[in-house]
């Protein structure tokens, strides 16, 4: 049940989201939560759900089942008003390709009460050089940088960004988190799906993980899935074999290997390597056992978890 009182303080609250298309459940009771001021990246396969679970709260898809409530109301009812406070980024817009990319920022800009002065907008997507060109004109990089625009001109208290950085060039991409973490900076809250790990580490709170139509794991970039927590991989060179332990205690371990290689009047340890699970590894085993199929992971994810050894300290000779 979503209560009165979670509906005030939260901006989306998701309990128990269904939709089927036909027989295929592409969510499969859902829920979600994003606090005012949070940045949340929703993770997943392909056909995962994400999209789905996004156009519902947006108000642009019908739910099966399940209750929502998006800045407070239910988006399959809400009005005009409501959708003035929501920032929308579509994976791909539709675009007035005539128009040129300054006409259709400040054309998005009068729908709105208080909006960003479209040049600062444009400026701030990095395409004030192509005020002047007509839409269709634009690279895919510059058409997602226009939808990410006409996003946020609103000045939305909540911005959906459904793969925002989809054929962004590497510098795009860094330019485009420095936006985002300006809006976050003047508290809009943001909820954004990605493919890009990398993306969900720079930008989000918390991250949620979505398989098959369900959260399978959510917590912040840093501990997911007890990712601080979990062992290390030391790897090391010795008599000319590799070597490696997991330990919960690597600095230890680096300091004994240290220790006997200086007995040996050697500075250095020959290939030495201190490796946690990253989130990608973590969001691999997630989806993996979702799947009911951990097999095929990546080695660096096997290795990771291939030798417990808990918190022995005691570097094998
Ligand atoms: N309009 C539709 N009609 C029928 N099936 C659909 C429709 N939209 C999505 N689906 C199916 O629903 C499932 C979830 O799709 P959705 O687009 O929500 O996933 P996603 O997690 O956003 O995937 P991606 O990462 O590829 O964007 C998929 O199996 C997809 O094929």
């Amino acid at each position: 049940m979503v209560t009165t009182s979670a509906r005030a303080d939260a901006a989306v609250v998701v309990r128990g989201l269904t939709k089927h298309y036909g027989d295929k459940r592409a969510v499969d009771g859902l829920d979600l939560d994003v606090a005012r001021g949070e940045c949340v990246a929703v993770l997943g396969p392909n056909g995962a759900g994400k999209t789905t679970t996004v156009e519902v709260l947006e108000g642009y898809r019908r739910r099966d089942g399940g209750e929502v409530a998006v800045l407070g109301q239910d988006p399959g009812t809400a009005g005009r008003d409501w959708r003035t406070h929501v920032g929308i980024v579509l994976q791909s817009a539709d675009d007035a390709a005539e128009a040129t990319v300054g006409e259709l920022v400040r054309q998005f800009a009068r729908y709105y009460p208080d909006p960003r002065d479209p040049a600062e907008v444009v400026a701030a997507v990095g395409l004030q050089d192509r005020e002047r060109t007509r839409v269709r004109r634009l690279s895919g990089g510059q058409r997602r940088r226009l939808d990410v625009a006409l996003g946020i001109v609103g000045r939305p208290e909540l911005l959906f960004l459904d793969e925002p950085t989809t054929g962004f060039d590497p510098q795009a991409r860094h330019e485009f988190w420095d936006l985002v973490h300006r809006l976050r900076d003047e508290g809009t809250t943001v909820l954004l799906t990605t493919h890009y790990l990398e993306e969900a580490e720079r930008l989000a709170d918390r991250v949620v993980v979505v398989a098959a139509g369900r959260v399978v794991g959510s917590g912040t970039p840093a501990a997911l899935g007890g990712r601080a927590a979990r062992s290390a991989v030391v790897r090391w060179v010795e008599d000319g074999a590799a070597r490696e332990l997991t330990t919960d205690a690597p600095t230890r371990v680096v300091a004994e290997l240290a220790a006997r290689w200086a007995d040996r009047g050697l500075d250095e340890v020959p290939g030495l390597e201190v490796r946690r699970p990253t989130l990608e590894d973590v969001y691999l085993r997630m989806i993996g056992e979702a799947a009911g199929t951990t097999d095929g992971l990546p080695a660096a994810t096997g290795a990771t978890d291939a030798v417990r050894v808990g918190a022995r300290v005691g570097v094998p000779a």
